[in-house]
């Protein structure tokens, strides 16, 4: 039990089709303040529908998802989301995508402007503020879409798959850049990921989920000191860990061509 967690999920369930089809069964598990955890299991394991109800996206049959001790009702600025499709607007230019999330805010719009300013310079992107998205790479839009999601400063930072689409030179930069925003902004992470090698070298602590019905199967520790330079994956140790991560997933997946 964490004293004083960031999240709490308890007796959580989820079903499909007038709850003919069970998809997350029984979730229980906690997130630190300032935690990386990441979400790991075959396809169709309710990854993205667990990040989706904590995102407020959709709703739970029952059980309590709670942000500082307090039950969540639908999306709010207390979570900031990030998918693996960009999601920007085409007719926006970057800085007006993130301008565009801040607009419900309480702040006037040179405030809004400052902040949008800011978080682009944050993913390394200032030089592209006045960009529309056909004019950037995959890359710089999952940049846009994190410094849009940052901008209205989260408790959480959820993730789905952010990176799944990209090239893994591109993957690997922007693996780092999070990496750096987490350590000096001390965000709190859920993270949704196929790719066992990222989920190692980003998380703290990585949930295997089982399939039929999605549940928490397994909590994974990864102890490995940080700052991390991406060089250990040839460290031993790292390698039985990553092993031991694939094991689980794929035990569950015995028989079945999902993974
Ligand atoms: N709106 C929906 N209506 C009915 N079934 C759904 C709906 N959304 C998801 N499902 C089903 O719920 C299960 C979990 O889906 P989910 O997308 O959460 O899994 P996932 O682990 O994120 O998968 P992947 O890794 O392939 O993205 C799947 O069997 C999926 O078909």
């Amino acid at each position: 039990m964490t004293p004083h967690p960031k999240l709490s999920i308890s007796g959580l369930n989820k079903s499909f089709r007038n709850r003919a089809v069970k998809v997350l069964s029984d979730i229980n598990l906690e997130v630190a303040d300032n935690e990386f955890v990441s979400l790991v299991g075959a396809s169709g394991c309710g990854k993205s529908t667990l990040l989706a109800i904590i995102a407020g996206l959709q709703e739970s049959d029952n059980g309590d998802v709670l942000v500082d001790g307090a039950p969540i009702s639908g999306p709010g600025i207390d979570r900031g989301v990030v998918f693996q499709s960009y999601t920007l607007l085409p007719w926006l230019t970057a800085q007006q995508n993130v301008e565009f999330a801040l607009r419900e805010t309480r702040y006037d719009p040179k405030e809004i402007a400052d902040i949008a300013r800011h978080h682009l310079d944050l993913v390394k992107l200032s030089r592209f503020a006045d960009s529309f998205p056909s004019q950037l790479s995959g890359g710089m839009k999952q940049r846009v879409a994190i410094a849009r999601a940052l901008s209205y400063r989260p408790k959480i930072l959820l993730m789905d798959e952010p990176f799944g689409a990209l090239d893994a030179l591109t993957r690997g930069q922007m693996q780092e850049l999070l990496m750096q925003i987490w350590q000096e902004h001390k965000l709190t992470v859920i993270f949704v990921t196929h790719d066992v090698s990222e989920a190692v070298y980003l998380s703290d602590r990585i949930f295997v989920m089982g399939l039929n019905p999605g549940r928490v199967k397994e909590t994974i520790p990864v102890s490995f000191a940080r700052p991390r330079t991406g060089d250990e994956g040839h460290d031993p140790e790292l390698r039985e860990l990553q092993a031991r991560v694939l094991r689980s997933i794929r035990q569950e997946t015995s028989g079945q061509d999902v993974y």
